[in-house]
């Protein structure tokens, strides 16, 4: 017996327009080609680009995608319906749409009485005209239509006789898909459901418009509802969904594409994009995050680093017996990946599941994995994070089996700092006395603050014993004052990040002195490197 297709959900994107209209995230042409293709190749069907002739880079955009189009996706070209009072073929507005050439045209239009007389200052009648007109306009250039009803629910609530009369001349216009918006952001999920589907009985009611028009959905997220309002739009008939990468878009956002792609095909067994192109959905939400220059949301749902990571021992217990217990996908249909989280709330398995991801085979049951566990607990206990500092966890880890390669031994420090009126930085001067092989070694360096010249120091005492560490290098540093309320005796905790170019890994130190915090954290990521050294040396020697 052959299974029934999936219902089709076409993905309209609408990250480079009304994404671009999120508060602090501006974007260069450039930028905005490359997010293109990516979509294109996640298997976007509509790309809104831009409106052209709204600023110069969304012209530009429409002109280079002519020189490097998409493979797969449609790109649209946005704009409003033309002024009151005018002629859709004689305003430059529209013209400029014609020009960027893209077969398909969003046109935005009033829905509400209230826009049309307060925004718009115009008549009912003329808004009717205006939309209707403009679609006219673009089906007569050959252009394929999308209508975004603007404000769709709130102009249903309060008239829903003249918002109906919109939609009709859109649709009798010759618009393909009629997109109802929650434009404000205010409706909840049972009022798009009962609208929606009013919407599309009354659309199908009308038989003298062949074909009809599909209905499509767009939502803000002001009520935090975007994701569950367009799928409530979706189990009411709706066939296209509109929304951006990570959610970005004007205000609190527009419906997060990352969320709502997965649910609608992984719970609600739609068919929006291949299963292959869902595995690289984590993947695009970073790219696009890094691209626009905004900070992934580490717990976004579905895509975000932490959304399938557990901290809890009661969690990493049954997880480890089997994922289904505390996870309501794969991580890997969404291209995400399970992590175990080590901190003081861990349990023996979370120990055991972080050992192994360092090759470190432990037996529950022996003395060793109780004592890693409970020296986690009263170093946490002691203000010390090992979430972020894995490879601090690793040694202690190292240390408890006997098994912790001494490199070096530090024997103490010194730093002197001068601040020079009038100037901004501060000159640092750092000595330090480390002993390898039982050799003592005194070194000193300048930095320009305190911590980069310890670590210049400690590489120049130790470079000649291990030549590795001209590679390294200290990528990131990071401060936090822990009980603050006794003020400068508070504790700190310094988090340090080291690279060797291909690998990376951070390492912690608390000390109620700030120095010492940060020496110990620079300390460890140097030994760290070292052991990853060292390690990649055996597994070369022993592959032969
Ligand atoms: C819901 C949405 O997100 S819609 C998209 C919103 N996005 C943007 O506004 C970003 C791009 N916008 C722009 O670059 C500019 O606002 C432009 C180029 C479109 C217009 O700029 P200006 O001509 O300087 O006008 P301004 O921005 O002050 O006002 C908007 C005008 O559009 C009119 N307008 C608003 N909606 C519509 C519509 N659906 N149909 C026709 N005209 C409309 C307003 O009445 C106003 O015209 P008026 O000043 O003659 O009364
Ligand atoms: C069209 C659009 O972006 C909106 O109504 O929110």
């Amino acid at each position: 017996m052959t299974k029934n297709p999936s219902p089709h959900i076409w993905l309209y994107d609408t990250t480079l327009r009304d994404g671009t209209q999120r508060e602090g995230l501006s974007i260069s042409t450039e930028d905005k080609l490359r997010i293109a293709h990516r979509l294109d190749q996640l298997g976007i069907p509509f790309i809104e680009g831009g409106w052209p002739g709204a600023n110069p880079k969304d012209v530009q955009f429409f002109w280079q995608l002519h020189e490097d189009p998409l493979k797969h996706s449609q790109i649209v070209a946005f704009c409003s319906t033309r002024r009151p009072h005018t002629h859709a073929a004689d305003e430059p507005m529209l013209q400029d749409i014609l020009a960027a050439g893209s077969s398909w045209v969003t046109i935005f239009g009033k829905s509400w009485d209230l826009h049309v007389t307060t925004g718009l200052k115009t008549t009912l009648e003329e808004n009717l005209a205006m939309i209707r007109d403009t679609i006219e306009f673009f089906r007569s250039q050959g252009r394929c239509v999308i209508y975004d009803a603007e404000h769709w629910f709130d102009g249903y609530k309060h008239n829903r006789d003249y918002a109906l009369q919109t939609l009709k001349a859109a649709m009798t216009a010759g618009a393909e898909w009629l997109v109802l918006c929650d434009t404000n952001g205010g409706t909840l999920p049972h009022e798009v459901s009962q609208i929606v589907q009013d919407v599309v009985e009354v659309t199908r009611e009308d038989l003298t418009q062949l074909p009809i028009p599909q209905i499509g959905i767009h939502t803000h997220n002001d009520s935090d509802m975007a994701v569950a309002n367009a799928l409530a739009a979706v189990m009411a008939g709706a066939t296209m969904v509109q929304g951006t990468i990570n959610g970005y878009g004007e205000r609190c956002g527009n419906a997060n594409l990352c969320s709502l792609i997965p649910n609608l095909q992984l719970k609600l067994g739609y068919s929006c994009i291949t299963e292959h192109q869902l595995g690289q959905l984590a993947e695009a939400s970073r790219f696009v995050s890094e691209v626009v220059n905004l900070a992934p949301d580490e717990h976004a749902p579905f895509v975000g680093r932490s959304a399938f990571a557990h901290k809890g021992g009661i969690h990493v217990s049954a997880v480890e017996r089997n994922p289904l217990t505390y996870e309501h996908i794969q991580p890997e249909q969404v291209g995400n990946r399970r992590r175990i989280v080590i901190s003081e709330q861990a349990g023996i398995s979370n120990v055991l599941a972080k050992a192994r991801t360092f090759g470190i085979e432990l037996d529950k049951q022996t003395p060793e994995a109780k004592q890693i566990l409970q020296r986690l607990k009263e170093l946490e206990s002691e203000g010390y994070q090992f979430e972020a500092a894995e490879a601090s966890f690793a040694l202690l880890m190292y240390e408890a089996l006997g098994g912790r390669q001494q490199f070096f031994e530090v024997k103490g420090f010194q730093v002197h700092c001068d601040l020079v009126e009038g100037k901004e930085m501060t000159n640092a001067l750092a000595t330090v006395k480390v002993a390898v092989n039982g050799k003592n070694i005194l070194e000193a360096a300048e930095g320009n603050g305190p911590v980069a010249a310890l670590d210049a120091a400690l590489r120049k005492a130790l470079v000649n014993f291990y030549p590795q560490l001209a590679t390294f290098e200290l990528t990131d540093y990071k401060v936090r004052i822990l009980d603050g309320h006794t003020g400068t005796s508070a504790k700190t905790r310094a988090l340090v990040e080291s690279g060797n170019g291909y690998q990376r890994w951070t390492t912690v130190g608390v000390s109620p002195n700030i120095l010492a915090a940060s020496y110990q954290a620079v300390v460890e990521g140097l030994e760290y490197g070292l052991l990853l050294h060292a390690q990649a040396e055996a597994a070369v020697k022993a592959s032969g």
